[in-house]
């Protein structure tokens, strides 16, 4: 016993709330099982989760058997620079400071014997993975948003169905097992997508997948069976781990976060708390999908008019976005107080496990589709863009967990007050109700299952640390 020497591996997130939870979630999983982790991502993010975390530069915390280390590295850009506001050019950006630094970080390791045994990114860093070819250290990626939308990119890269061109915009797409409409596809993929780079970018990511011996997925055995198989009967070696935030091994370390916003969570939580069982409609779209003006009036409007209680996170664009924050309707927070709250931040995970919550109005970003499900909360789907499309189709036509409300941009079409009045009475107290209810019950069982000891997201973490552990790596110091 304690004569094994330490697994080292290093993290490595793009600085975004949506990238940056999964892999913080992965890597405290990771620490658990006995590894020294680090987790590395930009200075102009940690600035933040320090300020509003109990974090700490190259402090080391231990978690389970092994440790956790935050490293940030500057991305060479002062505060203001232009550059920030241009995903293009911000994501070239980190590609030209970021390689250099890992690879001098990957010496510096060797050099005090602390070998990387494995490297880990996520989405929009497809270079990671060549630097650590570079030093033939194996490297994974954390894919992080759903399978069957993999499933989909894959197919559009491969060419192996048609997708909606300039000449067939509303064609709808056979994929397998849930073919979909042109408006459920990832709209990166669509020509009339406002941010056709963001799918360039993904796909790029998928040209390197021959470089990485494993990709861990944030989705479970249980929920995406089918697209799971598929993708690895095309011999890409996917692992599903999810939902990485309700991984019981990890629960003590919930204190370890890397939000960006402070929030006031014993306030939130006392108030959900003072509201009865199931009456409460949460509301948030997440950390970058932003609704024109007009659209948060209807929704205020819908709120008002329905009389339910909610809790809505209005949260100020981030600055980079150099958008208007959103104002609400005057008078709403007069005539809803008592039975609403609004808030520029919430600490979600706990929201959606609170007993008073009954719902949840999301945009249905990944992160917060598998915190639902995992939670037992039934939707109402608000998508923007990109997989938050698939992801509604899912939740409420394959998972049977939702209504759908929204539309997603590509529509552009304003949900009016009356429809969301009409949706949110249905979800809270219409016949669909229990169903939902019901079906939401199933997949966060099924979750709890595939996260506990033996479980099988549980047992892929394990068989993940066991191949890292064969592979080693070969000595830096020599090469
Ligand atoms: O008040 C809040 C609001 C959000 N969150 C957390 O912030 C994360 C938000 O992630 P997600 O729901 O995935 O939304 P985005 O931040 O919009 O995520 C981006 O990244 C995801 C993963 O790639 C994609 O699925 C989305 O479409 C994309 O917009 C979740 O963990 C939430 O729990 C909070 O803790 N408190």
């Amino acid at each position: 016993m304690g004569s094994e020497p330490l697994t080292h591996l290093l993290l490595i997130s793009y600085p975004a709330q949506g990238h940056i939870n999964p892999l913080l979630r992965l890597a405290k999983c990771l620490a658990s099982k006995g590894a020294s982790v680090i987790f590395l991502t930009t200075e102009y993010a940690g600035k933040d989760m320090r300020t509003v975390n109990n974090i700490t530069h190259k402090s080391l915390t231990s978690i389970g058997d092994g440790s956790l280390t935050f490293h940030f590295f500057d991305d060479g850009l002062p505060e203001d620079d232009p550059i920030r506001t241009d995903l293009p050019a911000y994501i070239e950006q980190l590609k030209l400071v970021g390689e250099p630094f890992v690879s001098q970080m990957i010496k510096n390791h060797a050099d005090s014997n602390k070998q990387f045994s494995c490297i880990i990114n996520n989405p929009f860093l497809p270079w990671v993975c060549d630097v650590a070819s570079e030093y033939h250290i194996p490297s994974a990626l954390l894919w992080t948003q759903s399978v069957s939308v993999f499933t989909a990119y894959y197919n559009y890269l491969h060419k192996l169905v048609p997708f909606p061109s300039n000449s067939e915009p509303y064609l709808d797409v056979p994929l397998p097992f849930v073919p979909l409409k042109y408006n459920e596809i990832p709209d990166f993929m669509h020509p009339f997508s406002a941010f056709p780079f963001l799918g360039a970018l993904i796909l790029e990511q998928f040209k390197n997948l021959s470089k990485v011996f494993c990709v861990l997925a944030d989705t479970y055995e249980e929920l995406e069976h089918d697209f799971i198989e598929y993708v690895s009967d095309k011999s890409i070696p996917i692992r599903p781990i999810g939902p990485l935030f309700n991984n019981p091994a990890i629960k003590s370390a919930s204190n370890i976060r890397g939000d960006f916003v402070k929030s006031n969570d014993s306030s939130i939580i006392e108030w959900l708390n003072s509201k009865a069982k199931r009456s409460v409609v949460f509301i948030s779209f997440g950390t970058i999908a932003y609704f024109p003006q007009e659209q948060m009036n209807e929704i205020a409007y819908g709120l008002l008019e329905s009389k339910v209680s909610f809790l809505w996170v209005v949260k100020p664009p981030s600055k980079e976005l150099r958008l208007k924050e959103h104002v609400l309707p005057e008078g709403f927070l007069e005539e809803t107080s008592g039975r609403g709250k609004v808030v520029e931040w919430s600490p979600q995970e706990q929201v959606l496990c609170n007993p008073s919550v009954g719902c949840f109005m999301t945009h249905c970003g990944w992160n917060s589709s598998m915190e639902t499900l995992a939670s037992g909360v039934p939707v109402l789907t608000f998508p923007a863009w990109g997989d938050q499309l698939t992801n509604a189709k899912f939740l409420v036509d394959v998972f049977g967990v939702g209504i759908r409300l929204g539309y997603g941009h590509l529509e552009n079409k304003l949900v009016t007050r009356d429809e969301v009045k009409k949706c949110l009475l249905e979800a809270m107290t219409g016949e669909k109700t229990e169903r939902l209810k019901q079906n939401a019950m199933k997949w966060k069982k099924a979750a709890e299952d595939a996260v506990a000891v033996g479980g099988s997201s549980d047992r892929n973490l394990d068989e993940f640390m066991e191949d890292i552990k064969k592979r080693g790596g070969v000595n830096v110091k020599k090469m």
